[in-house]
């Protein structure tokens, strides 16, 4: 167990006020210790870590020159914030990272002053930051605005939106662009190659060189559109980059690391800038901490590790995670079906489709942080007679969906849709549940939804959407591991539509949509046991629905309960909504519908937010006591 690291001069910093007392040449020292304080933590609670530890002398230097929280600064994604929290009165529960209770992983509005704009999905920051700017601008104020974000961040559609009309409104913005040429893996697109050139094109400048540049470039505007056309004609700055043509000044590329380029250009900016600016900075995902820095993914998300060896906290699983179930099926299937094609936004491990590129590698395609692009082009591949498996997050998904029904669903396209991290997620926090997918499909024409009870389940999902070509399909499926069940050796065609008894019972019904069926099973052994034989049956599909399946239960049951890891608008209401068109609650039948509730508690593990949620034996259990009339007392392990 190592000592916590001796941090002399970041015990004198809580605020950047107190940071703004330091001489700019403490500050070194002031990012190293900000970096042990980091690496310590986080060796403590897991986190990403390679973003921050990219950023320490930049955030340093941003509260050293901007009167943060007067002036406002956006982190994108804000998985990079762990500097700025430190450094910004949370030090002393930094340890507290991603748990329940404890601070978020991401930046948060209602934890602090200094986080202006919440995030954790990507690319939102420079649209946050322009509405600021022209509130600042219509208030009066002589707030600043600044925005940070990353290389991979600017490959979503997003990012564009923002600069386009940021340049059109000539606003006080300034967007701090931090290069350090990776996503969450390397990154693609053309963009990237790009900034590349940028950054490897040219020298860092000299900076006395710099500032008289900047300083007059950075006139009123009348001065600027004059120096612009003369900088231009000269190839001066940088001349014409992508950004200068969208109305940005883009400055740069210069040292992220380097106080002696931050200080400089960060201070012109502040007291010269008075429209747009875009400053490229080149930083190193990992800085600082060996094992991140020669790590392939420079250490972006982590367990638990040893600070002396990095070496991460093995978790010993039980079982294949879903992600790695799904992989292989897809590769399996693609082995035999060439028209078999994988998309990811940016997330290649995360959804397991690195496996497939591995194996086919034309045939598998990472489009960057662009999930709107990456169904419109999986729509596109579909059109043709592919058939296209768009592999995106839950969460991720909610990008896309206008994508998802003008392009794909109106057009009846068979886009597959492996949904990953269905339900609670953990650590990320509700910015990254899975809740709503269900509901925002289900209510799609002609789409197929289908929920995953176990790795086997998944792996039939995978050999039935790759079968089914009649229209968009989707299959979802928790983040980790299965429940160990025996798997075939290769999954079998669904029949669309149907589900599945998987334990008799005549007087309580649980109907399980998603991977509850597991505690559906463990609460209807604790209800036969009070005498309520129980029923337990796998929907499988939200989508068509079971009709014949929901009859019989609704017929020969006293009471029925729908389970799913899903929000209102899912599964449970489309069962309800059939029952009530079908006459179905006219004999009496009681029913109730457990979901993911709204509530937004941060960070807790699946299976406590799922005990939370009512979502798991006990809260099943109680649920029918509750309805029945039955005291708790009869329940075994019902909670109250
Ligand atoms: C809309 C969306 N898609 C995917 C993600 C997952 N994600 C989190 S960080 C990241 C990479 C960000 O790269 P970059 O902006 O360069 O930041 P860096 O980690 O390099 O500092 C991705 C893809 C996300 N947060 N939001
Ligand atoms: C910051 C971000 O959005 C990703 O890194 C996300 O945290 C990954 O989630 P998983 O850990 O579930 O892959
Ligand atoms: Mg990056």
């Amino acid at each position: 167990m190592t000592q916590p690291p001796k941090t002399p001069l970041l015990d004198k910093v809580t605020y950047p006020a107190d940071l703004r007392k330091l001489e700019d040449r403490d500050l070194p020292q002031l990012a190293r210790e900000v970096r042990d304080e980091m690496i310590d933590a986080v060796s403590k609670t897991g986190g990403h870590l390679g973003a921050g530890l990219g950023v320490v002398e930049l955030t340093i230097a941003i509260h050293n020159v901007f009167n943060t929280p007067e002036d406002r600064l956006i982190f994108d994604v804000g998985h990079q914030c762990y500097p700025h929290k430190i450094l910004t009165g949370r030090r002393d529960r930094i340890r507290t990272l991603r748990q329940e209770d404890g601070l978020s992983g991401f930046t948060r509005r209602a934890e602090s002053e200094y986080d202006p704009f919440g995030a954790a999905h990507s690319s939102t920051s420079i649209s946050a930051g322009l509405g600021m700017a022209v509130a600042s601008d219509l208030d009066k104020t002589d707030r600043r605005v600044i925005a940070v974000i990353g290389d991979g961040a600017m490959s979503a559609g997003m990012a564009y939106e923002a600069l386009n009309n940021a340049g059109a409104l000539d606003a006080r913005l300034i967007v701090i662009l931090n290069d350090n040429d990776m996503s969450i893996a390397p990154p693609t697109g053309a963009m990237s190659a790009y900034l590349a050139r940028l950054a490897s094109g040219r020298t860092y400048m000299g900076f006395r060189d710099f500032g008289k540049k900047l300083t007059a470039y950075l006139g009123k505007k009348v001065d600027r559109a004059i120096t612009r056309a003369v900088e231009h004609a000269r190839g001066y700055v940088t001349g014409g980059t992508m950004f200068e043509e969208m109305g940005f000044y883009h400055i740069g590329p210069i040292d992220g690391h380097s106080f002696e380029h931050l200080l400089p250009v960060l201070r012109n900016v502040r007291d010269h800038a008075e429209g747009p600016v875009l400053i490229h900075v080149v930083t190193q995902k990992g800085k600082g901490y060996a094992p991140a820095e020669a790590a392939a993914d420079k250490y972006h998300g982590v367990n638990k590790f040893d600070v002396i060896t990095g070496a991460q906290a093995k978790v010993k699983p039980n079982a294949p995670s879903y992600t790695s179930v799904f992989a292989e099926a897809l590769v399996q299937e693609a082995e035999l079906d060439d028209k078999i094609v994988g998309i990811t936004a940016a997330m290649p491990n995360g959804t397991g489709l690195d496996k497939l590129a591995s194996i086919f590698p034309s045939r598998c395609f990472d489009v960057g942080i662009a999930e709107q692009h990456a169904v419109t082009f999986a729509a596109g591949l579909a059109a043709e007679g592919f058939k296209p498996f768009a592999a995106l997050y839950s969460t991720f998904l909610q990008r896309a969906y206008d994508q998802v029904v003008h392009d794909v669903a109106i057009q009846g396209l068979p886009v597959r849709f492996p949904i990953d991290r269905a339900g609670f997620v953990g650590a990320d926090g509700p910015t990254h549940a899975g809740s709503f997918d269900t509901a925002f499909l289900a209510t799609l024409p002609g789409f197929v939804v289908m929920a995953a009870s176990d790795e086997a389940e998944l792996k039939h999902m995978v050999r039935t959407a790759a079968a089914y070509d009649a229209g968009p399909i989707s299959f979802r499926y928790p983040r980790g591991e299965g429940v160990g069940i025996e798997m075939p050796v290769r999954g079998e065609i669904l029949q669309i539509g149907k589900g599945r008894v998987v334990k008799e019972g005549a007087k309580v019904a649980l109907l399980s949509f998603g991977t509850r069926l597991a505690d559906c099973l463990l609460a209807a052994e604790d209800l036969d046991a009070a005498g309520l034989s129980t029923t337990v049956a796998d929907a499988r599909f939200a989508k068509p629905l079971d009709h014949d399946l929901i009859r019989q239960l609704a017929r020969h049951h006293e009471i029925l309960i729908t389970v799913e890891e899903g929000s209102v608008g899912g599964f449970g209401s489309q069962v309800m909504q059939f029952l009530s068109t079908d006459g179905l609650l006219d004999n009496g039948l009681k029913i109730r519908s457990l979901v993911m509730p709204d509530l937004w508690m941060e960070q807790a593990k699946p299976e406590v937010m799922n005990a939370h949620a009512g979502l798991d034996r006990a809260g099943i259990v109680s649920t029918v006591f509750r309805v029945l009339g039955r005291p708790a007392a009869f329940g075994v392990g019902a909670a109250g």
